[in-house]
């Protein structure tokens, strides 16, 4: 393959990202951080990120289990669509049942669109020590109930593509071993 065919391939492969895990885990910030990156390369990237979403595309869901699922597979169908034309979709979003996730996963399978499970894997005592939105503080006061990890529950992912353990590195290591997986699939 000569240098103009890889950059081409580079720039209309796309594929979808998501990155799940429990509020404060880190998905957001490794997520714009890897967006950085990969914009800097000359990828086209979109993040879509779950607090939007709910604002616009999944505006009136709570946080239910069938609400939960509908906002995952909504963000799933414009994921791929995205993806399916040569963007990077990054989506940092819960999706705390693997049903949901699937259902995803076989969507992007079914489309032939790359898709890659990364579980943000930090263990609740440190998110809730994070709580960046001051939700595990709510749900101790007992202000509110039904959070992920929490009261609510998280269905860890069994066989993700990449687990990152956002504990025990900084935010650019987390993005650079995704980007490492990313250029090893020959999507970055
Ligand atoms: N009860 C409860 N449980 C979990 N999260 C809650 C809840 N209430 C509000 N939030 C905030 O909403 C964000 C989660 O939205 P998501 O769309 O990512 O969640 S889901 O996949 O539909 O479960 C999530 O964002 P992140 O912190 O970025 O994960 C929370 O800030
Ligand atoms: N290695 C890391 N990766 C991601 N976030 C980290 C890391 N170390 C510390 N943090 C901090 O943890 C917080 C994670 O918040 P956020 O990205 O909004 O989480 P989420 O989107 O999962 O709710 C941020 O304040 C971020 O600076």
């Amino acid at each position: 393959m000569t240098d103009t065919q890889n950059i081409q391939e580079k720039h209309v492969t796309g594929a979808t990202i998501w990155l799940t895990g429990l509020p404060s885990a880190g998905k957001t910030t490794i997520a714009y951080e890897l967006a950085g990156r990969l914009r800097e390369e000359g990828h086209r990237v979109e993040v879509l990120d779950g607090d939007e979403i709910r604002e616009f595309l999944s505006a009136g869901l709570g946080f239910t289990r069938e609400d939960r699922h509908t906002n995952v597979q909504r963000i799933g169908f414009v994921a791929e669509l995205l993806a399916s034309n040569g963007v990077k979709v990054l989506v940092p979003v819960i999706a705390p049942y693997e049903d949901s996730r699937e259902a995803v996963r076989k969507r992007h399978a079914s489309e032939g669109t790359p898709y890659v499970e990364v579980h943000v894997a930090t263990p609740v005592d440190v998110c809730s020590v994070r709580d960046v939105k001051g939700l595990y503080a709510k749900q101790a006061a007992g202000e509110i109930s039904g959070l992920t990890g929490v009261d609510d529950p998280y269905d860890e992912p069994r066989n993700p593509d990449l687990r990152i353990e956002s504990h025990t590195q900084t935010v650019q290591e987390s993005a650079a071993t995704l980007h490492a997986l990313l250029t090893e699939r020959g999507l970055a």
